[in-house]
C-alpha cells in the first residue's frame, strides 16, 4: 500500500497487511464476542477507574476518527484492577462509527454490530511513555463501550458540540474540564482478552476490556459524528464514516467474563 492507510477501497483494512504484516498476527482486534462461549473468571477484579476532569487537554480530527487527549504526566487519570496489573494512565479516547445505524462498532456481540464504539486508551506506567508502551505486549489497556441507538445522551453533548470546530483532518481545539467517567454505563461488567490496536500499526499490545452494558446515543447525535470529514481543508471532502475494522480471527484466544 503506497499511500496512507484509511478505510476506503484502496487503503482500507483488507490492504493494511501490505504495510503491517502483523495484521495477520495471532492476537488481532477487534473480535466477535460470543457470550455463550465465555467463562466467568472469579479471579478477575473489579475495574477501578479514576479520572481527573482537569486532565482533558484538546480534541483533534486525526483523519481516521476524532480523539480527546489527556494530560498523562501524572497518575491523576488512571485505570487499575480488572485484568491488569499495575497502573495504566488515560491517554485519549476516540470513537468508531458507521454510515448508518446498522454498523460502526469494531467488536460485535453474537455477530451484532452497534452503531458506534468508544475506546478509552490507557498505557502501562511500567514504561516511560505512551510511545514506548504502545508496542509492548502488556503496554496498553483499552476500555471499549458500545453505543446503542436510543434517547439522546446528555453526557456526549459537550464532545459533539466541539466537532464543528474540527470538521477536517488536522483540526484541533482546546477541550478542557471533561470527566470521561461520565461516558461510562452504570455497570462495569466486562469481557476481556489479549488483542491489538485496531488501526495501523496494529501492535499486539492491548488488553481489551469491553463493557457489557452499552450507553445510549440518538440518531441526531450519530449524525454529528457523520458530519466530520476524513479529508483536510482544500481536499475533495470525504465523510468520516465506517471507520471500523472488521472482526479478526480468535486464533485460540480465551475471552473471560468478569460477571456470571
Ligand atoms: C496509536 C493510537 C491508537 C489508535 F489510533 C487506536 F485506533 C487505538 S484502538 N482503536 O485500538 O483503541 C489505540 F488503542 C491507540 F492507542
Ligand atoms: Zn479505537
Amino acid at each position: 500500500m503506497s499511500h496512507a492507510w484509511g478505510y476506503g477501497p484502496t487503503n482500507g483494512p483488507d490492504k493494511w497487511g501490505e504495510d503491517c504484516p502483523i495484521a495477520n498476527g495471532p492476537r488481532q482486534s477487534p473480535i466477535n464476542i460470543l457470550p455463550k462461549e465465555i467463562n466467568f473468571d472469579p479471579t478477575l477484579k473489579p475495574l477501578k477507574i479514576k479520572y481527573d476532569p482537569s486532565n482533558a487537554k484538546g480534541i483533534l480530527n486525526n483523519g481516521h476518527s476524532f480523539q480527546v487527549d489527556y494530560e498523562d504526566d501524572t497518575d491523576s487519570s488512571t485505570l487499575t484492577g480488572g485484568p491488569i496489573s499495575g497502573t495504566y494512565r488515560l491517554k485519549q479516547f476516540h470513537f468508531h462509527w458507521g454510515a448508518s445505524d446498522d454498523r460502526g462498532s469494531e467488536h460485535t456481540v453474537n455477530g451484532i454490530k452497534f452503531p458506534s464504539e468508544l475506546h478509552l486508551v490507557h498505557w502501562n506506567t511500567k514504561y516511560p511513555s505512551f510511545g514506548e508502551a504502545a508496542s509492548q505486549p502488556d503496554g496498553l489497556a483499552v476500555v471499549g463501550v458500545f453505543l446503542k441507538i436510543g434517547s439522546a445522551n446528555p453526557r456526549l453533548q459537550k464532545v459533539l458540540d466541539a466537532l464543528d470546530a474540527i470538521k477536517t483532518k488536522g483540526k484541533q481545539t482546546t477541550f478542557s474540564n471533561f470527566d470521561s467517567k461520565t461516558l461510562l454505563p452504570g455497570s462495569l461488567d466486562y469481557w476481556t482478552y489479549d488483542g491489538s490496536l485496531t488501526t495501523p500499526p496494529l501492535f499486539e499490545s492491548v488488553t481489551w476490556i469491553v463493557l457489557k452494558e452499552p450507553i445510549s446515543v440518538s440518531p441526531a447525535q450519530m449524525a454529528k459524528f457523520r458530519g466530520l470529514l476524513f479529508t483536510g481543508d482544500g481536499e475533495a471532502p470525504c465523510c468520516m464514516v465506517d471507520n471500523y475494522r472488521p472482526c479478526q480471527a480468535l486464533k485460540g484466544r480465551r475471552v473471560r467474563a468478569s460477571f456470571k
